[in-house]
């Protein structure tokens, strides 16, 4: 079978552009390497909605920043991912306005129309327990927090529900161009399309060049972050950036969509773009940094550390169009603000599909709303959690998480929403099975038990073990380390 359009890469982009496209009567098929959706830059990033005014108007992520934050209500309305309104405000702790000036001006060229520079009583009005240094704010109010890999999962789970097919573990290691059909060599068997749509993040060069379209490098830069526990969030309301540097927005402080305290990114150019590891000096600079904004923040509830690849491009934009290879398109080098631009990037690329001639018949059949699940109320007393966690196995009450209070039932439909679910940290990623306080010391084997005993398959070990090789600094590690600086 010819396929209309194949995605490379099942981040954030992938999934938006396939999601897309099922509004019209295509046969879609995206190609993800890795054995679930979401599992690179999508996962690990700030998960902010950004305001839109850092980019400069003469950028594409500066012009499709604020179109893609203009479409997350109702997304989240349809596919209920999870998003917040929370606003932002970008802190300066000296007297001088005029950086904060030019932002706002950046912001109005982005056609923004929710900007404004606030002063120290105002901030203090809006956030109790910010720094008394501060001075003045570019205040953001429909900025916002969302669940980004929660978004790629939903993006995907109603493509797939509206006709697109995904195939996971199935790498793309060739590229062939025949009679104006691409052909894609993948460990899965081969794959032909008319068009080809290259999402694959930091990896989306070395694709382009196995199509022999070349003329652009990633350049990865690792982000380094805290997560702090759950409840830890309630600190503040917004999210809280600093004056930007020439490495990007700095390391900002904001509540998670699920309650928890994140902090981060620092910015580090690195040669390995696989390597997620963490260290302990850059989260110290990181956890210095918010402690100055946020003088209250507790490094005893510290959860834990991740890095984020961004995927930068040579040009320092977005790189989204056509290439020198009839059908085969890029889009490329989406990094910061990509998750907010995410929405009007799949509308561009429909767009520039159709321009190079892929005919779009609406399909009135395209359903926008995903099959949510019913969540469990989340705060039940630790005796009830003790005898839930009790249940014989089979239960769909028996609670498997007890951090996160997550029961078997909610394991159970997570893994029929259209996706297979094959590893412990997909379950992890759909229900929060394993993100609690214990980070799954308690739950990973029964999580895994469980889900052998819905399949008749022992989960995948495989990816997150090699995964759980890197090496992360743990919550003990870094708190001795700061004893330890303490004691120089
Ligand atoms: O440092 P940047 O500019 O890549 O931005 C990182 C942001 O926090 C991502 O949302």
């Amino acid at each position: 079978m010819v396929h209309d359009v194949a995605i490379i890469g099942a981040g954030i982009i992938g999934t938006s552009l396939a999601r897309e496209l099922t509004r019209y009567k295509l046969k879609v098929v995206i190609l993800e390497k890795l054995p679930d959706v979401a599992m690179g830059a999508t996962k690990a990033n700030s998960a902010i909605v950004h305001g839109g005014y850092a980019e400069g108007h003469e950028t594409l992520k500066g012009r499709l920043c604020f179109e893609g934050r203009r479409r997350f209500r109702e997304l989240e309305d349809e596919l209920k991912f999870g998003f917040s309104e929370t606003g932002s405000l970008l802190v300066s702790l000296d007297d001088d306005l005029e950086p904060l000036e030019r932002l706002l001006e950046s912001g109005i060229r982005n056609g923004l129309d929710d900007l404004s520079i606030i002063g120290s009583e105002e901030i203090r009005k809006l956030e109790p327990n910010i720094t008394q240094e501060v001075k003045n704010a570019l205040l953001c109010k429909g900025a916002g927090i969302c669940s980004p890999y929660g978004m790629a999962i939903a993006m995907a789970e109603n493509a797939v529900e509206n006709g697109a097919e995904i195939v996971l573990s199935a790498e793309v290691t060739g590229i062939e161009s025949e009679n104006e059909i691409l052909n894609l060599v993948t460990d899965k068997g081969d794959f032909q399309a008319s068009f080809v749509i290259n999402c694959a993040g930091v990896n989306s060069d070395k694709v382009a060049r196995m199509a022999g379209a070349d003329g652009f490098e990633i350049l990865p830069r690792s982000g380094e972050y805290l997560l702090f526990a759950k409840g830890t969030g309630k600190l503040l309301d917004h999210v809280v950036f600093q004056l930007p540097t020439a490495m990007g927005k700095g390391v900002l402080v904001t509540p998670t969509i699920h309650g928890n305290l994140l902090i981060g990114p620092d910015a580090s150019e690195i040669d390995d773009r696989e390597d997620t590891s963490t260290h302990a000096e850059r989260l110290e600079n990181v956890y210095n940094q918010a402690k100055k904004l946020y003088p209250d923040i507790d490094g005893e509830t510290f959860l834990r550390s991740f890095t984020g690849i961004r995927a930068r491009s040579s040009t320092g934009d977005f790189l989204i169009g056509p290439s020198n290879i009839k059908g085969f398109i890029n889009a490329a080098g989406i990094q910061s603000p990509g998750l907010t631009a995410s929405p009007a990037i799949a509308r561009m690329l429909v767009g520039i599909l159709e321009k190079e001639g892929l005919k779009l018949e609406p399909e009135n059949s395209f359903n926008p709303f995903r099959k949510v699940v019913e969540y469990s109320p989340k705060d039940l007393p630790y005796r009830e959690v003790d005898r839930l966690s009790k249940l014989p196995a089979g239960s769909r009450e028996r609670i498997v998480c007890r951090c996160e209070q997550v029961t078997e039932g909610e394991i159970a439909d997570s893994m029929e929403r259209g996706i297979a679910v094959t590893t412990v940290d997909g379950i992890k990623r759909r229900t929060r099975a394993a993100m609690g306080w214990c980070q799954g010391a308690f739950c990973r084997a029964r999580i895994a038990e469980t889900m052998e005993r819905l399949t008749g398959e022992l989960p995948d070990g495989s990816y997150d073990i090699e995964r759980s090789g890197v090496s992360r600094v743990g919550k003990h590690d870094f708190l001795d380390f700061l004893k330890a600086r303490k004691e120089e």
